[in-house]
């Protein structure tokens, strides 16, 4: 379990991560979202240990990163933004240069080069010299030093940055490949790589949590949007009395003799009855009724909204 408790990160007076709390589970494969500047690397050094946050903290499995930094780091692999692979080194001389750095002793280090070779796909390339891998290929033993140690947790920053879109589509196959036996945390701008890896979606925005859902919840479209000439004083009380209607939100554009209420419903597996059943209620009242759809809601609309 990772957990993080109103966890703030200053450089100078600005404030670059604030007051962020969320919990992960074992097993969960968690994107990390947000625009340029968010705040996701903040996090994701905080996490790892690289930096000390300014106040808060973070655990996991109950142990204080900052107190314990090393005990963590054996439980967590990290594959930082800018992963330092030596171009001068092969991918099997930097791996083992990796492993000594890691503490590993020398007689266990073949079998877990071995291994994290084979699991990103290196086999081929394990004697090349990194400067004539392709940006995938460094990108993967990026990632195959960060499973070296067979950690619980992988911390994956932007993994298919820059890469093209066959390495983006291997590269995503092998991180969920990977989460079959750990604890995902990857940071991306593409909602499109969370839609296809993750289960949860953590949205930063300047430096504050903006959103933490499950993807399931995202993809929604059980709220009722109508447009009526009814206004808020009048209707706002009446739609929320109507069968079926659970709350009612607003929005009236400055000005507009139309106003939109925004209607969730109590039991969206009946949403067409109910939708029907409102239409009439609406129409008895002597309003007239503009439009009536329901709002559809996935990653992409939450995303644009939370922007806004
Ligand atoms: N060492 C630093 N000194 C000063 N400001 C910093 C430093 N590192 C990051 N920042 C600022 O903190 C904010 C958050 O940066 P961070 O790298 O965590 O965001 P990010 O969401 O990972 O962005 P990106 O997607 O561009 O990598 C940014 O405004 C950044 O300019």
């Amino acid at each position: 379990m990772i957990n993080l408790d109103k966890l703030t990160r200053k450089y100078g007076d600005f404030t670059a991560v604030d007051d962020v709390s969320f919990a992960i589970s074992p097993g969960e494969i968690v994107g990390l979202l947000g625009h340029n500047g968010a705040g996701k690397t903040t996090i994701m050094k905080m996490i790892t240990g690289y930096l000390e946050p300014t106040s808060g903290s973070v655990t996991v499995d109950g142990i204080d990163v900052v107190s314990d930094r090393r005990k963590v780091q054996r439980k967590i692999g990290y594959l930082p933004e800018n992963c330092p692979v030596y171009p001068e080194m092969t991918v099997i001389d930097y791996l083992d240069y990796s492993a000594s750095l890691r503490g590993i002793r020398a007689n266990a280090r073949l079998a877990m080069i071995t291994e994290a070779i084979s699991r990103t796909g290196l086999k081929e390339k394990a004697t090349w010299p990194i400067a004539k891998l392709s940006r995938g290929y460094r990108q993967r033993t990026g990632v195959a030093q960060a499973i070296l140690h067979r950690p619980d947790i992988l911390i994956l920053d932007e993994p298919t940055n820059g890469l093209d879109p066959t390495q983006i589509q291997q590269m995503r196959s092998l991180i969920t490949d990977l989460a079959k036996h750990s604890t995902v945390i990857i940071s991306t701008h593409i909602l499109q790589e969370v839609q296809a890896i993750c289960d949860r979606v953590i949205i930063m925005k300047d430096g504050r949590k903006a959103l933490d859902a499950r993807l399931t919840e995202l993809n929604r479209n059980d709220r009722l949007l109508i447009i009526i000439d009814a206004p808020p004083a009048i209707a706002e009380k009446e739609l929320a009395r109507m069968t079926g209607v659970g709350s009612v939100a607003v929005s009236t554009a400055h000005g507009s003799s139309t106003h939109t209420y925004a209607l969730n419903l109590e039991t969206p597996e009946n949403r067409q009855q109910t939708a029907a059943t409102i239409a009439a209620a609406v129409h008895e009242k002597g309003w007239q009724l503009f439009a009536m759809h329901f709002e559809f809601r996935n990653l992409e609309t939450v995303f644009a909204e939370i922007s806004a």
